[in-house]
Formats: C-alpha cells, structure tokens, sequence
C-alpha cells in the first residue's frame, strides 16, 4: 500500500471527506472516467474499486491473464440461477481489479458498424448515433498499425493491434473456408464501411511491448497516478455499499455521497461516509451498478421491501432488461500441435512458447486462441446454411450472428485431452431474451440473483439453428481443403429438433452482460429505463451511470470498446455541466 508500494492507491482511511466527483468502480469504464475527469488539477476526484490492483509481470502477460488461463485472482464469478430452457445454471464471469473486466478479458477490440449505434439514436436516444459516438472511439485509441482518417487514431492512451500472423493452421483454413463460400475477407473488421458479412481479423488491445493493455494499464498508469495523487484518490479493495441520497422539500432526491464498507468485502472493518460536491457516477459494471442502486433505495419497489430496504424511488428498470451474447459451441479433434491445448500436455512446446515471448514478444504467450471472424445476417444464408446472398441490397443490415474459430475448445464443460481441439463458438449478436439482476439480500457482499433467462424468446433459436449450419459448412470445406478435423461435438443432425437439442447442451455465456441500468425513458415500452441520454438516473440529481448496463439494448458487438466510448462521453458531459457552472 502507498506510500510503501509506488503506485499511488489508497485505502478508506486515508480519503479526504468530500471531493468533486466520486466514481463508484474502477473498472473498463471507471479507469477511463478517473482520467479525463482528473486531467485539471482543480477538479478532486475519487475513484472506489472493490478489487486489489493486483498487477504483475503474469497479470499482463495476455495468455496468463486471460480469464480462462488465470489463477482467477482478479475474477468474480457469479452462478446464474438455473435456466429453465438449459435446466442448468452457468457460471458468469466479471473482473474485479482496477481495470475491471478489461483486466481478464480477451482482449477483443471491435466496436460494431454504425448501425448499431444509429439504431439507438432512431430508437430516440440523442446524442447516440455513430456520428456522435465516432469521435469518442478516436479519442483514445492508440492504433499501432497507424492512423487512418475518420477510422483509427495513433495518439490516444489505449493500445490495439492485429498479429501479423496466424498462429494455428485451423484460422488459415477458416478464412479460406469463409472465403470460399462467398463471405469476402475484410482488411479492417473496425472500418465504419465493411459489409454486415464477411470474416476478417480481429484487433487486440495489446501494447507495444506484447502485453495486456487494460484500461488501468492505458487510463491509470503508475506515471499519471502519482503526478495527479494530490487531485485523484485512487482507492482500491474497498467496497462501496450504497449511495447516500437525500430527500429535498418538495420531494426531489440528490445523490451527496458514498458510503464504503474498508478491507474488502470479505471482513469489512468500518463504514465510512464520503461526500460528492458535485456527481457521482456509478461504474460498477453491469451487475455493481444496478446492485448499488438498489442497495441505496433505487429500484422496483416490492423487491426493494421485500429485503427491507427504504425506496426512495420506484425503478422498475433497475436490474432488469439484462442480455448477453449467448452462444453455442461445436467441437472437433484436429492434431495435437495444432491446438493450444499443447500447451498443457507438452512441457516443450510451452518451454519454446515462453522462450519466444520472452525474446521477441511473440507466441502462443500473446493469447491467440482466437483471432478471426466469421459473420453475416442469416437471412443470407439457404436452407444447409450456406451464403447465398452477399449483395449490396444488405448493406446497411447488421449482422445477426458471429462465428469465432478457436484453437482449444469453447464447450463450457469437461473437455478431453487426447487430442488436439478446435471450435466454432456461434455467438447470437441480437438476442431476444432479457434477464434480470435482483439481491439476495441487503448485505453488499451477498451473491446476487442473476437469471439471465437464455432462449425464453423462442425467435432467438431460428438463427442459433441457422449459425451451426454454417459452421458445419465451414466445417466441410476446412475438410475438403484436406484438413483433418474429426467430429467432436456435433448435433446428432441437422434437423430442427436435433439442432434445438444441441443448443440447449452446449451453450455458454460471453460475457457480454449489459442493459441493467439501460437508457431509455423511464416509461419506455420496451422495458422501461434507469437513465436519460445524459446517463443521469431518472428524478435522482447528481448521480449517473456509465459503463455496459446503460447500453438501451446490447449492441452486436464485443462490449469493452463500447463501454470506454460511454466513459468517454460521459467525461465530456460532467465537465461540460461542471463548466457552466463557473461562466
Ligand atoms: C472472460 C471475459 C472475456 C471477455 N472478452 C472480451 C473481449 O475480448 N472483447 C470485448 O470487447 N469484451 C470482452 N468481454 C466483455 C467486456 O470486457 C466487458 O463487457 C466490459 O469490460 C465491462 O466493462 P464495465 O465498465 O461495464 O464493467 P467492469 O469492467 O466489469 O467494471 C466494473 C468494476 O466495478 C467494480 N465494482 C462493482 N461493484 C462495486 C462496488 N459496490 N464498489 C466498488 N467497486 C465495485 C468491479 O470490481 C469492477 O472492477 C469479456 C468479458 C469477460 C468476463
């Protein structure tokens, strides 16, 4: 802890009793908040993680830190409640560091086509179109292939990058397989112009020096810390409990401050009350923030009383309308060298790996289980599957479904270790189905009840259907190029019963929760909102949200890109309001 480590962290102690704005979670969104609103030294900020900081050399390198391959130090796994149409639970994933989720991610840097965004902004959220949020992407991004106008900016913090090269055989053959069934290769999968189908590489928010470049890395490094430690605290392993909210004659309610429970959230020492002279802005990520509001009295107000907790506004938004990327995972046996799995079963090759990350900074060690997409409107796919429409009358569509090649299995199960595995994971970029985040209890550090209700619309089985047919396409030619991949995992045909009975085994989450605290109006019919287009919760003064839980819908895209444009422009929005106060 500082003043004995160099990193400027602080503990619930050693905090000052009111500062400007407080940020309530230190993650993907929060760290790029801390930043832009600490830059002028007059502003005092405070920056609350629940998490450690937990850095070190395995902490950045990109495999090793890489969820899926780490010790889980910085991971908080949460199991759904049972899901009535996988009659299973599963368990979810969230980082819990500075940097959040951006700490144990894959490191995907996609920001989805502007019809995404323009498609919120038509929806009626202002300020929210791809022209609008375009320059909040360019803001930070530090491209390391270069600057392109109006695409890729060189000059921001955060870094992103492709591999040079494929690093398993199985991607050239997907890409030639893609190809050769009329999904064209495209050069750059972040250009606002590409196609709604296709297969390109994909970008990592990798730095120069072959590590992970989270957004505690790029917003908050040692360096800006300790020359803003005077006008921003950062004040990490502390929980904050609830927002104190006050209730104003007439009936109004302002948020004033924070109350945070010390020492983690396992053994909480003592509550300290810190006060906000101007905002706070929640950034707990998709299941922190609406817990956090719900704790403090925001919320649907019979299971607020249900767990005796005073509302203080009836929300019915908060915590509802939760989505996901859900996806479905087909399995095949392909040589043993071919797989990341060789990592594990032959001392060598993980020797030869580390050798090359060390020395060049290449390798296996940079995380490259996946580095390719395959996607398209399946509308454009015939009967078996395949393209059969790739014509300019869908360019402005989106894609509604992503196909990732993996070198290792994506099956979220045993998997076996004979032989070298490789997948398809078939994603659902516009899900149908919404779940909810609700407590368990008043106590901050209960598990919360997350039921994520997987496939409860049945319209998002036609395009799961329609996906897996396409990776067995994909499949077929990889085989007719004369790569062995052997089945695995397969449906048991391509009927619509056995594909339904496939989906409904091997499935897993992506990890791109969103949409619990999502902005809309707060009578909105397609599920009611918690904030306005100026991320301010509804009727409650002082207090925003920014991070994935205010998306409106989940965009058809991987999230952590998003989440930064939201900080970004929320950033914007604070200081503009904190200037006008002073004109
Ligand atoms: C394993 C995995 C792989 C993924 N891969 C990719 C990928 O390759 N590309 C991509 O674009 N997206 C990926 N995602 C999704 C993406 O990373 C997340 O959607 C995004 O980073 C979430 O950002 P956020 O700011 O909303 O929340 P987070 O980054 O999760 O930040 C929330 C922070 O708030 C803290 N917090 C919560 N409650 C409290 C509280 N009460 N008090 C104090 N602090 C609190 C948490 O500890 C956390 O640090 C992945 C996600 C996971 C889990």
């Amino acid at each position: 802890m500082w003043p004995f480590s160099t990193y400027p962290e602080l503990t619930a102690n050693q905090l000052s009793e009111e500062y400007d704005f407080i940020i309530v979670g230190g993650g993907t969104a929060g760290c790029v908040l801390a930043n832009r609103l600490s830059a002028d030294p007059a502003v005092k900020v405070l920056l609350l993680e629940r998490g450690p900081r937990a850095d070190s050399w395995a902490a950045r390198v990109p495999l090793f830190s890489s969820d899926f391959a780490s010790d889980g130090s910085r991971t908080l796994r949460v199991a759904s409640k049972e899901q009535n149409q996988l009659g299973r639970s599963l368990l979810l994933f969230t980082g819990r560091a500075l940097g959040g989720t951006s700490r144990i991610n894959q490191m995907l840097y996609t920001r989805g086509l502007p019809a995404e965004y323009d498609a919120w902004s038509e929806a009626g959220r202002k300020g929210w179109s791809w022209a609008d949020l375009r320059p909040y992407f360019l803001r930070s991004e530090r491209s390391l292939s270069g600057a392109v106008a109006d695409v890729h900016n060189a000059q921001g913090e955060w870094m992103n990058r492709t591999f040079g090269r494929f690093y398993f055989p199985g991607f050239e053959q997907a890409i030639t397989a893609a190809e050769d069934l009329d999904l064209p290769y495209i050069d750059d999968l972040n250009s606002p112009t590409h196609p709604p189908f296709g297969c390109g590489r994909l970008h990592f928010t990798i730095d120069e020096r072959a590590k992970r470049n989270s957004t505690y890395h790029a917003f908050l490094p040692e360096a800006l810390a300790r020359q803003r430690a005077q006008n921003l605290h950062i004040c990490t392993n502390t929980l904050v409990e609830k927002i104190d909210i006050e209730r104003l004659e007439g009936n109004g309610l302002v948020a004033r401050g924070v109350t945070l429970l010390s020492s983690g959230d396992k053994n909480p020492e003592r509550r300290y009350h810190i006060r906000a002279r101007r905002e706070i802005v929640l950034s707990a990520g998709p299941f922190g923030s609406p817990q956090t509001l719900m704790l403090s009295g925001i919320g649907p107000s019979g299971h607020l009383q249900e767990h005796g907790i005073p509302v203080l506004k009836d929300l019915p938004a908060v915590g509802s309308n939760l989505q996901d990327h859900f996806a479905v995972s087909t399995g095949f046996f392909v040589p043993m060298r071919d797989s990341l799995l060789s990592l594990q079963t032959n001392p060598w090759r993980f020797l030869k790996e580390l050798f090359k990350y060390l020395i060049w900074g290449t390798g296996w060690l940079l995380g490259p289980v996946l580095q390719l997409a395959i996607f398209t409107h399946t509308r454009l796919l015939d009967e078996s599957g395949r393209p059969t429409r790739t014509d300019k009358a869908f360019a402005q569509d989106l894609p509604d479904i992503e196909i990732m090649p993996m070198a290792y299995s994506s099956h979220d199960g045993i998997v076996p270790r004979t032989r070298g595995l490789f997948s398809f994971l078939s994603v659902l970029l516009h899900p149908r189905s919404k779940g909810s985040v609700r407590l368990s209890s008043p106590d901050p550090r209960a598990p919360l009840v997350v039921d994520p209700r997987y496939l409860s619309n049945a319209e998002d089985m036609a395009p799961l259907r329609a996906s897996l047919k396409l990776s067995l396409r994909l499949r077929d030619q990889m085989r007719e190029r004369g790569y062995t991949m052997d089945d695995w995992l397969v449906p048991a045909s391509e009927s619509d019963s056995d594909l339904d009975a496939f989906i409904r085994t091997s499935n897993r989450t992506t990890y791109h929760y969103s949409s619990t605290c999502r902005m809309a109006p707060e009578d909105d019919t397609d599920g009611g909102g918690v904030v306005d287009d100026e991320l301010n919760v509804h009727r409650v003064g002082h207090l925003r949200v920014a991070d994935t839980s205010i998306f409106p819908w989940i965009p058809g895209t991987h999230l952590q890109a998003p989440a930064v444009a939201v900080a970004e422009k929320c950033a914007d929005m604070m200081l503009t309001s904190l200037n006008s106060l002073y004109r």
